[in-house]
Parts: structure tokens; sequence; C-alpha cells
């Protein structure tokens, strides 16, 4: 079944949550349990009027004219489509003035494709990496530097940021799962579900099946676009992460072995000579020199009947790369110390994982319905985290965190939780039994929930809150176009 007619490509790709493994996931050494989350990022391409547009930059009105012409293969004669300059336009229609337009640039010397932003306004590196690869890689392999012009839709599901005044009632009136947030990219706070990951994976997937396969080449095609989304997501990010959000975002649910980062030292920058082919060998995975290495055992893993995965918004937020430069320097300065350390959390946290996974397995061993086992695990490793905070002397369960998870996990049917990821003030993640009574009872904890505790750190959070976000499983996927009606 194609699920969309080949003019128009929509595919999603989920948020993130690191269960376990924060830190320890950078080295191949150890692994990290990642859970996709069903709070996914939606992109939507369209093949614009072939040669609608020459010369300068346009306006969104023109842009959105243009999509309503959309498509036409055939529509203009090769003559003119030769003299036509190609436009991709992204907009992200939640957010006030997201819009992003790009001339599309064919380099020299097997330099690749660079999109170009036309006009002042700020500059959104993930879309443009993320557009400069797809249409080099396309390029490449489909030897053509015909793309026409595109339209990309960029949709968010409401998780990805903290409510804003607009996003609890829709101003636009549009119905659907999509909210309109009413403000800037900019000035929306993320929860840190992962939206770039998200976001990267959805656009060069979106952009691959638009040009160079069909939609049902997904499966088959998942191992090359995520070479391709891990590639332009450190290039965004400018920095070499362990790379389990971009698994995730692509494969789903999963036990992650990282990348050796050689793989993606060789790459280059956009626009060097032979960068089109070094893309390409990262991408199709034929450099003999550094093949890679990735490992997602278990990927589309489930949480066990009767367990369900929540999310809990702190109203804050912490720098990442700033925590892990920490904790890296104190590992490399203490390595036998970290060492003893690193090896029992690895030990405590694969402990974890395997009783989840038998008691997915085995509906029946979970008879009483209690998840005790669980509960004793996600205590040590929160107890290993803790020393990692003292001895790091980085906040990765501070204080105020410890609070609140010691609150949350006296409630009658919360198994247990933890500061996902690098930790910090952000949203916190609880195994709870899968029981309405359950968010009933954490929902009456926060509605007067006060931190009492001076921070560690000096750290506050603020108002909790449920997210609305659940364990989605399910990685990179096709979508069907009815659903943003009134947004594409
Ligand atoms: N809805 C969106 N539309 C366009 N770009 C987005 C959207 N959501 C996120 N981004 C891009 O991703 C960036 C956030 O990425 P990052 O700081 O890595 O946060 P996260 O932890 O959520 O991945 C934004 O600055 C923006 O460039
Ligand atoms: C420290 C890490 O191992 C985990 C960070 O996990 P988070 O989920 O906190 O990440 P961000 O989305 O970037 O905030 C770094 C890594 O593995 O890249």
């Amino acid at each position: 079944m194609s699920p969309q007619p080949s003019s128009v490509t929509a595919l999603s790709a989920p948020g993130k949550v690191l269960l376990t493994g924060g830190y320890l996931v950078l080295d191949r050494a150890y692994t990290g349990t990642v859970f996709a989350l069903d709070a996914r990022i939606h992109v939507v391409v369209q093949q614009l009027r072939r040669g609608h547009r020459r010369g300068p930059s346009g306006t969104n009105a023109e842009a959105q004219a243009a999509v309503s012409e959309a498509d036409t293969e055939a529509a203009k004669p090769e003559g003119e489509e030769q003299e036509a300059e190609h436009t991709v336009v992204v907009r992200s229609p939640q957010f006030v003035n997201a819009v992003w337009e790009y001339g599309v640039q064919r380099c020299e010397n097997g330099g690749g494709v660079k999109v170009i932003q036309k006009g002042n306004g700020p500059r959104n590196p993930f879309v443009e990496t993320s557009l400069s690869y797809a249409l080099t890689y396309i390029s490449y392999v489909a030897d053509s530097k015909d793309f026409g012009s595109l339209s990309v839709t960029i949709l968010a599901d409401n998780d990805y940021y903290s409510e804003t005044k607009t996003s609890k009632g829709d101003a636009q009136g549009r119905a659907g799962r999509f909210v309109n947030f009413g403000v800037p990219l900019f000035e929306a706070h993320k929860t840190g579900l992962g939206s770039s990951a998200a976001l990267v994976t959805a656009l060069v997937s979106s952009l691959v099946i638009h040009r160079t396969m069909q939609a049902d080449d997904l499966g088959a095609g998942r191992d090359k676009l995520h070479n391709l989304a891990q590639a332009a997501h450190c290039a965004a990010q400018g920095k070499v992460g362990s790379g389990f959000d971009v698994a995730a975002a692509v494969y789903g649910s999963c036990l992650y072995k990282r990348f050796s980062p050689a793989i993606l030292e060789s790459v280059g920058d956009v626009g060097t000579a032979g960068f089109d082919e070094r893309l390409f060998a990262i991408v199709e995975d034929v450099d003999p020199k550094h093949p890679w290495d990735t490992e997602c055992v278990d990927f589309g893993m489930q949480l066990p009947r009767g367990m369900q995965m929540v999310l809990c918004d702190v109203e804050c937020g912490s720098q990442t790369p700033s925590m892990v430069k920490k904790v890296l320097q104190w590992r490399n300065e203490n390595r036998k110390e970290a060492d003893v350390l690193w090896a029992s959390l690895q030990n405590n946290n694969e402990r974890l994982r395997q009783e989840l996974k038998r008691l997915a397995q085995h509906p029946d061993a979970n008879a009483d319905n209690e998840f005790s086992e669980i509960a004793t695990l996600i205590q040590r490793t929160r107890h290993l985290i803790r020393t990692m905070t003292r001895q790091t002397g980085v906040p990765i369960e501070p204080s105020v965190q410890t609070e609140l998870l010691d609150s949350l996990t006296e409630i009658d049917g919360v198994i247990g939780g933890v500061v996902p990821g690098a930790g910090g003030y952000d949203a916190i993640v609880l195994l709870i039994r899968d029981d309405p009574s359950v968010i009933t009872r954490l929902n009456e904890r926060f509605a007067n929930y006060q931190s009492a505790v001076e921070d560690d750190f000096g750290g506050k959070i603020g108002k909790v809150r449920l997210l609305g976000v659940r364990h989605g499983s399910e990685g990179v996927k096709n979508e069907m176009l009815d659903q943003y009606a009134g947004w594409v």
C-alpha cells in the first residue's frame, strides 16, 4: 500500500528518553537503554511546480501560493527548467514567523549541494544541514541536479515544548493533534524530548524517500537513513554525541551501543571538494576503513504488560554540553574511581533492562502486578547516579530532583523514576502501573507540590506537571496526509 501520492511525502519520527546509561553511552564500552516516545515530529514534503520561481527571495504568502499549485512534475518545458532557480521553503506553522527559505546551490568539485538561506531571518542549523546533506546524497545517487522546488512543513506534537498561553486553546481553531504555540520557536521552552534528532531524522528521511525511494522502501532503507541522519545531526550540533537520540528516532526503543566517532570524522564540510563521495560512502557504509558499528538491540522493544511510562515537566532545563564536558573531564582525571562506578552502573542498568525484557516476554511472571524487582533496580541505579553527582560535582540528580523522585515513588502504583539522559533540571521519567488511578494520584501530588529542600547546586524546579507523552516504541514511519488538514 502506498500511503500517499508521490508528489507529497509525509513521515514522522519519535522523541526519546534515555532511561539509563547517561554519560556511559558516550563510550562504546557501555550501553544505554533508550525508549522512543509517542510524541513525534512530522515532516511533509511537497513538490512545487517545477521552475515556479526564479530570482530573489519571495514571501511566505508566495510560498503558500506555490504550495497550493503544488506538483505537476511535467509542468514546465525542460529548457525553462534549466534556468529556473530551485528553492526550498521550510515552514513550522505552529510557531510565529517560522519560515526558512533557501536557494539550492550545486558546489564544484563534488562539493555536494548546499542550501543558502535567503533574507536575514534567524537561521535553523538543524533544518539547513539536513537539507544540504539530504540533497547532496540524493543528487549523488540519482546523478541529477533536478530537484524542482520543494515546500517542507514541520509539525511537532505538543509535548516537545512547555505550554504557552496560546497553545492551551488553538487560536486559529484548527482541529487535530497539533496546536498553535503562538510564539516564535526560540521563545518556546523545550521539555527535552529530543526535538532536533526527531526533526533531522524525519526531514532527511522524507526528502530521501520523496526523491529516491518509495514509501514502502522505508524498512529496507532504514540503516542508510540512520547513517545520513547521524551525519547531519552531528554536523548541525557541532559535536559528536553518542547518537542515541537519532537511533531512537530511526529504529525506536532499543538497547543502544554507539558508533565509533571516527566514522563521521572525515566527512568534512558541505562545499569542500569530494564531499558528495565521502557522504555517499558514509550513508551506504562502503568505507572499508570505517564500517558502521552502531548496535541497536531489541529495537521496537515494549514495556511489560501492566506498566506505563510517564514524564513530568519541571519547567526548567539544563545545559547538556557543559555537563558532559565536566563529567568526562572528571572521568579522565579519576580513571580508577570512574571505572568502578561506570562498571557498577552498567551492571545494574543491564539487570534492569533484562528484567523489563523478561516481564515483557512473560506477562504471567508478574502476577501480583507489583514490579518489585524493577523498583529495587531503579533505586540502585539512582543511588549510583547520586554517587556520580557527588564525585563529579555535576547536578545529574540534584537534591531538588531527589526530593521530587522520592516523593513520587511513595505514591501507590509508582514503581520508580529517574532523571533521564544527562540528568539535571529537565523532565523526569517514571515507570508506573498502567492504571488511571495512578495518574490521578500523581496529579493530586502535583497540585500542591512545593520543593522544601535547598538544592545542592543552587537549582530550582518550577511547577511540576504530567506531560501527555507516553512510551511509543516505534521509529521513523510513513504517515497519512489527512491528519495535516488545515496546516499544510
Ligand atoms: N518544530 C520545529 N521546527 C523547526 N525547528 C525545530 C523545531 N523543533 C526543534 N527545532 C530545531 O531543533 C533545535 C532544538 O534542538 P536541541 O537544542 O538539540 O533540543 P532537543 O533537546 O529538543 O533536541 C531548535 O533550535 C530548532 O533548530
Ligand atoms: C549525557 C548523554 O549521554 C545523554 C544526554 O541525554 P539527554 O536526553 O539529556 O540529551 P539532550 O536531549 O541532548 O539534552 C550524552 C549523549 O549520549 O549524547
